[in-house]
């Protein structure tokens, strides 16, 4: 591979506002695309794949490279040296590359390669809580599987079309994909690219949306006709999931605390020809005593760490606080106790979060039995889906029933 130099400013710019400037790395990988027209789709994969690929081995790269944060532009330039080195890339004569140890830096890379914490790239908190919760074995293995890069994941929707017409109409836009076993809605993209310019995308025909995500809507079993509160829609992935699954009919209400996701999730509805989502934004409790024994379903796809989905957001590895672990368990036992008050007897339940952590996942549910509010509950199963196992995000996902 040949390194062109304005395609490794972009990058490095990237990285001065992702790690200096706290910026999140897909918003600034979506501006560093934007800057020249001429960018071909292998000039935009340099930059995106890069950028990302430096800021999942931050920690590795920096200690190699020698650096520590705030990392000056010159540090930016080491930490990528380090990387091109290791990935076997001939270093042209550029003056911020002059000097490169390579041989030092195989060197450090091999011996950092033997503890975990270099090795994948983690802060020490993290690795400690995880080892703690999952066990040595596990986490060695997951956060192995949660370094990976993600596939792209497409689930049909149903209102528009069934996944063997969307599989033909994309291969007409030259896009070739797999269906997936057992994940029934799910085809797997066969080589990256830009799909949201297809017209099946724009036409509505599908979503972008992991196999592991795909599970939650399943595990609610929605039908027709139903009254379904999606809790924590945000943009409305899942809700638009359930839409398809209801062929419009019955209703869904989507709530969030935040009326700009569920602005997008409007526009994405509309483009999904999902007739039957109503967003109702949470800005006290009324919103929610308003639909109190009401619902046949409810999903509660809670705020978490999002630990499960660290392959496809590499950067929340260093944005994740342990302080923000802590409020974040007691927003999700407060959601379960007011937000489950929406079913009606005889009505099913779904909490769901994409991270790894059992504090996160059947602790919660096991407290939230245990608890007052939880008294008419029953756990009917649960699904904990780990990235090392399944190949996808990892997830975890209730159902409880409300029995009295
Ligand atoms: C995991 S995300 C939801 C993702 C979304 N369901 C989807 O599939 O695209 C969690 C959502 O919970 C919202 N949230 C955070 N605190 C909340 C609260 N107290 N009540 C309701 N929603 C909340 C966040 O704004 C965020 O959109």
């Amino acid at each position: 591979m040949r390194l062109h130099r304005n395609l490794v400013y972009a990058v490095i710019d990237g990285l001065q506002l992702i790690f200096n400037e706290d910026k999140y790395a897909d918003k600034v990988v979506e501006q560093l695309l934007k800057r020249d027209k001429r960018w071909g789709a292998r000039d935009r994969g340099f930059i995106a794949e890069t950028t990302y690929e430096i800021v999942r081995w931050k920690r590795l790269y920096a200690q190699i490279a020698e650096v520590k944060e705030p990392f000056t532009r010159e540090n930016l330039w080491r930490i990528f040296a380090v990387w091109a080195i290791l990935k076997g890339i001939h270093l042209p004569d550029w003056k911020q590359l002059e000097g490169t140890p390579s041989r030092r830096i195989k060197g450090k890379f091999d011996e950092l390669n033997k503890i975990r914490k270099y090795r994948e790239s983690i802060a020490d908190w993290m690795d400690e809580v995880a080892v703690k919760e999952l066990g040595e074995e596990v986490w060695d293995k997951e956060i192995h599987a949660l370094n990976q890069q993600a596939d792209v994941i497409l689930r049909v929707n149903r209102l528009k079309t069934d996944k063997k017409t969307l599989q033909k109409l994309l291969r007409q836009e030259n896009i070739d994909t797999d269906f997936i076993n057992n994940y029934p809605d799910a085809l797997l993209l066969k080589e990256r690219s830009n799909i949201f310019k297809t017209e099946a995308f724009q036409n509505g025909l599908f979503e972008v949306q992991d196999a592991s995500s795909q599970l939650v809507a399943e595990l609610l079993e929605v039908e027709p006709g139903m009254r379904v509160v999606d809790c924590c829609a945000g943009a409305g992935g899942k809700t638009l999931h359930l839409a398809s699954k209801m062929d419009n009919k019955g209703q869904i209400i989507a709530l969030d605390i935040y009326s700009n996701k569920l602005k997008e999730l409007k526009r994405r509805a509309r483009r999904n020809g999902a007739h039957n989502i109503e967003t109702r934004e949470i800005d006290s409790n009324k919103v929610i005593k308003k639909l109190h024994n009401s619902m046949d379903r409810v999903l509660i796809d809670a705020p978490c760490s999002g630990l499960g989905v660290l392959r496809r957001n590499p950067d929340a590895k260093w944005k994740l606080q342990p302080e923000f672990l802590n409020t974040i368990r007691e927003t999700q036992q407060e959601i379960l106790s007011n937000y489950s008050k929406m079913l009606k007897v005889g009505g099913k339940m779904v909490y769901a979060t994409c991270s790894i952590l059992p504090s996160e996942n059947q602790d919660q549910v096991s407290a939230f039995l245990a608890s007052l509010e939880g008294q008419g509950f029953k756990l009917l199963k649960d699904k904990k889906v780990l990235a090392s196992t399944s190949g996808f995000d990892g997830f975890y996902m209730a159902l409880l029933e409300r029995t009295n």
